[in-house]
């Protein structure tokens, strides 16, 4: 028993998700985020991912009773917050549970946030289309009520609000209808800013808003948003107070999502960004891991490339791999100049023997590969591949700028190489190709580009640090930009080596003219 605890006991009343991103999982780290402990009464089990829900098993109603009476007849519990349901069945039981709890005499009432989960962020129902109604009973125990748009519309009986002014006012039908308070959500509207708003029958008590942030890493917002929100009034006991805080966090959660990397779908948010900015210095202080962590998004999008999966599977066309090759043939060759380069600005002797034992690596041992099979047959450079040569020869005035541009192309190909070569097999059409770049000597050349790039940051000022990392992260985008320009990702574009990744990475393709390669 702990009786010195201020602590504020918070129950979740969800599903789970084993990719952690929404759910209970999320409702617990959110929990804890906000300063709550956490516990977790799971409705139904789902087997899902970043990429959408597979399947779903609900046990039987009866076993969320005998959690939620496990918990209740021991703990004090002082907010509750409500999730996934799955059935009617599973509703009808936890009314009857918050109806004893919530009628108890001599006990606190604990909150309720109730978080109506009718669909997941990938379409998927996450509700049975026949538990409208045992769901609209449930609202008499919820304090407040937490729909997203399309929720928001079903709820209200009337079609999906196109605008922040609609979705209020449904919200406040809604709020009028039951008795209860609503927060309307518009993180589903197409608007610059993310305004969420707690609303009555009377109308909006309190607007908070974010800045939206660039992310495709938005699975289980709704869940730690709503968990958060319970946690918060459990602490201070103000709705209002408890809003602005869960919007904070979670603004800042979603701004620092992409610092993780998880799965290649709709990722989680960064639920401990501020708590592991305190805990983590060693990361904090390894500027290029969180470079590295920067560009997750480019790097998942390189996973998801038609050319990437092909060559992994072995599919891919013949013409398109040689297509590829021929490209990367011409951009080896003005890579291996501006590797020379570097080896001639290095400052000192270890830098310069790098460098220059790249160049000369990378011209014997690739162009040995490729000309093996291209035939000596060498085409004409894309709008592509000039675009990243001359990123990288405009860097070659400065060399740690040029160092930094240089290191995408060891260490994106060592990090894709290694996943392409678990698929490697003796029979795989291009088995040696997919072997040069997992080997433990790449590897090895690769450990040495970084330590020599972070040797370069650590003595660099402020102003050379932020040129260093733009001229990363362009190379980064030039490489998907580079995979991304095969048929297998363009579809659409002209045949022939002129074609242009259609992906939309504006400024990472079809720029200048041609650059001298030979
Ligand atoms: N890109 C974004 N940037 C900032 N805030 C966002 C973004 N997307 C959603 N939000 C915020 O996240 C919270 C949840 O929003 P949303 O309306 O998407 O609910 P939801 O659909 O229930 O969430 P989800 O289904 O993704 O779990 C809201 O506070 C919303 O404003
Ligand atoms: C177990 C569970 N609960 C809720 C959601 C909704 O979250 P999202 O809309 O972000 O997919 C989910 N996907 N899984």
């Amino acid at each position: 028993m702990n009786t010195m605890n201020s602590t504020k006991n918070i129950l979740s009343i969800a599903g789970s998700d084993p990719s952690g991103g929404a759910g209970i999982q999320a409702d617990l780290k959110s929990i804890a985020a906000a300063g709550g402990y956490g516990m977790a009464a799971i409705s139904a089990l789902t087997a899902q991912n970043t990429r959408g829900v597979r399947a779903v098993h609900v046990p039987p109603a009866g076993f969320l009773t005998e959690q939620l009476l496990a918990i209740s007849e021991d703990i004090s519990i002082d907010a509750i917050k409500i999730g996934m349901l799955a059935n009617a069945q599973v509703i009808d039981e936890l009314g009857t549970w918050l109806a004893q709890i919530r009628g108890a005499a001599g006990t606190a009432v604990p909150a309720v946030v109730l978080d109506p989960v009718m669909v997941a962020t990938s379409g998927d129902s996450l509700l049975d289309a026949a538990a409208d109604a045992a769901l609209r009973r449930l609202f008499v125990h919820a304090d407040v009520i937490t729909p997203n748009i399309p929720e928001l519309a079903v709820l209200a009986r009337s079609p999906e609000a196109a605008d922040w002014d609609s979705a209020v006012s449904q919200a406040r039908m809604l709020a009028a209808e039951y008795d209860v308070l609503v927060l309307a959500k518009g993180g589903h509207l197409d608007s610059e800013r993310c305004r969420d708003a707690l609303i009555d029958a009377d109308g909006v008590l309190l607007e908070v808003e974010s800045r939206r942030h660039a992310t495709g890493n938005t699975h289980g917002t709704g869940c730690s948003l709503s968990a958060a929100l319970a946690t918060h009034y459990a602490r201070t006991g103000n709705w209002g107070t408890a809003l602005r805080h869960a919007k904070d966090w979670l603004s800042d959660a979603i701004s620092r999502a992409d610092e993780l990397s998880v799965g290649s779908g709709h990722g989680p948010i960064n639920h401990f960004a501020g708590l592991w900015d305190g805990i983590r210095p060693a990361q904090a202080h390894d500027p290029l891991a969180q470079w590295w962590e920067r560009i997750s998004p480019i790097r998942a999008g390189i996973d998801e490339l038609g050319f990437i999966r092909a060559l992994k599977d072995g599919s891919l066309a013949r013409e398109d791999f040689e297509d590829y090759l021929g490209q990367d043939a011409l951009y080896l060759r003005t890579y291996a100049r501006c590797m020379s380069r570097a080896a001639e600005l290095a400052p000192d002797t270890e830098s310069q023997r790098f460098w220059a034992a790249s160049a000369s690596g990378c011209l014997e041992e690739e162009l040995k590969l490729h000309r093996g099979r291209l035939d000596e047959r060498v085409p004409e450079p894309s709008a592509t591949t000039t675009a990243y040569l001359n990123h990288l020869l405009a860097a070659s005035h400065d060399y740690a700028v040029l160092a930094a541009a240089l290191l995408p192309c060891f260490w994106i190909y060592q990090d894709t190489g290694t996943r392409l070569a678990a698929a490697n097999h003796e029979a795989h059409p291009y088995t040696d190709w997919l072997a040069t770049y997992s080997s433990p000597e790449f590897d090895a050349a690769t450990a040495a580009a970084i330590d020599l790039v972070a040797g370069v940051h650590a003595g660099a000022d402020a102003r050379a640090r932020a040129a260093m990392w733009r001229a990363f992260e362009a190379s980064s985008a030039h490489e998907l930009a580079f995979f991304a320009q095969t048929a297998a990702d363009a579809p659409g574009a002209a045949a022939g080596p002129k074609r242009a990744a259609g992906l939309g990475l504006a400024g990472a393709a079809g720029h200048g003219e041609p650059v001298p390669v030979r």
